[in-house]
C-alpha cells in the first residue's frame, strides 16, 4: 500500500516513525510532501521516505493519504487536492476541530473520511489515537485504517462528538505531562540531583505509574493513598498540591482545550 503525507512536521514524523518501526510499510512507499528543499531533505535522510513538493503528485501517486497540515490549512490544501482525489481512496485528517461535516463540505463530492486525533508519543509506538469515519468508509476500509493507527500505539473508534474531549485528553496532555515533568525535574535539581539523573527518574516514575495504573486498572485516588504513609512524606506533598490547585488547574486548562478542539 502507498501512503502519502501532506505536511511532514511533528506529528507526521511521529506517525511515520512508528509505521516505519513495525515495517506496516516500506520506506520507499511513504510519499510525504513539503514546501522548502531543506525540509525534504531533512525528511528524506530522517525517515528514508520519498518526498514531494507538489500535494497534488501525493494525492495521485498513493491509496491512503493523511493530512498532516496545521488545521489553518486545510481549506487552501483541500482547495488543492480536490480534484484528484479518488472514490476508492482514504483520506485521514488530524487536526482538532475539522468535523467529518466540514470535511466533506469543502470536497463537494463523495470521499471517503477517517478523522482522527493522534498524540506524539507515536513516535515511541506509544501513541493513542482515536478515529471516526463517514458512512463512505468501509469495514475494510477501517481495519487497514486500524492497523495503521494500531502501529504506532493504541487506537480507539469513539464517536465524532468525543473528538474535541479526546483532544484535551489524549492529543494535547502529553505537553502538560511535559511540563509536570520538567518541573519536577527542577525540583529535584534544586534537591542537587543532577538534570540529567532527574530527568530520568521522573520520566520512570511517570511511565512506571501509567502502567501500573493501566494494568491494575485501579482507581488512580486508591494508588495515590497507596504512596501517603500516615504522617509521611507524600501527603505533605498532596496538601500543598491541593492547596496550590493541582486538580481544578488541570480540570480548567482541559476545558479551554476542549472549547478551543470544537
Ligand atoms: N503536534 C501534536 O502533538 C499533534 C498535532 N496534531 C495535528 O497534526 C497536524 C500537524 O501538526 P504538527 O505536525 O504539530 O505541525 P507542524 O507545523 O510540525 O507540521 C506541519 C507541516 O506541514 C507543512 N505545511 C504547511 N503548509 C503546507 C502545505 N500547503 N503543503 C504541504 N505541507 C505544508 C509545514 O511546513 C510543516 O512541516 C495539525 O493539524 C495538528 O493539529 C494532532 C495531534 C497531536
Ligand atoms: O495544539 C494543537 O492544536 C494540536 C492538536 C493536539 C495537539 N496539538
Amino acid at each position: 500500500m502507498k501512503l502519502g503525507f501532506i505536511g511532514v512536521g511533528n506529528m507526521a514524523s511521529a506517525m511515520i516513525g512508528g509505521i516505519l518501526a513495525k515495517k506496516v510499510v516500506e520506506p520507499l512507499d511513504v510519499l510525504g510532501s513539503a514546501k522548502t528543499r531543506s525540509s525534504r531533505e531533512k525528511r528524506e535522510r530522517e525517515l528514508g521516505i520519498c518526498m514531494t513538493k507538489d500535494n497534488r503528485e501525493v494525492v495521485r501517486k498513493t491509496e491512503l493519504l493523511f493530512l498532516a497540515v496545521k488545521p489553518c490549512y486545510y481549506q487552501s490544501v483541500i482547495e488543492e487536492i480536490r480534484e484528484d482525489i479518488r472514490e476508492e481512496q482514504i483520506l485521514v485528517t488530524v487536526a482538532p476541530g475539522k468535523t467529518l461535516e466540514w470535511l466533506q463540505e469543502q470536497f463537494g463530492k463523495p470521499v471517503k473520511l477517517v478523522r482522527t486525533m493522534p498524540n506524539t508519543p507515536a513516535l515511541v509506538g506509544e501513541g493513542m489515537t482515536a478515529f471516526c469515519a463517514n458512512s463512505l468508509v468501509t469495514d475494510k476500509d477501517l481495519e487497514t485504517v486500524r492497523t495503521l493507527l494500531e502501529s504506532f500505539g493504541r487506537a480507539e473508534e469513539v464517536e465524532e462528538r468525543l473528538m474535541s474531549t479526546v483532544v484535551a485528553a489524549s492529543g494535547s496532555s502529553p505537553a502538560y505531562l511535559f511540563m509536570l515533568m520538567e518541573a519536577m525535574a527542577d525540583a529535584a535539581v534544586a534537591g542537587g540531583m543532577p538534570r540529567a539523573q532527574a530527568y530520568e527518574f521522573v520520566a520512570q516514575a511517570v511511565k512506571g505509574s501509567a502502567v501500573l495504573m493501566e494494568k491494575t486498572k485501579l482507581h488512580p485516588g486508591v494508588l495515590k493513598d497507596m504512596v501517603c504513609s500516615p504522617a509521611g512524606t507524600t501527603i505533605e506533598a498532596v496538601r500543598i498540591l491541593e492547596r496550590e490547585g493541582l486538580r481544578s488547574g488541570i480540570m480548567e486548562a482541559m476545558r479551554v482545550c476542549e472549547e478551543k478542539a470544537r
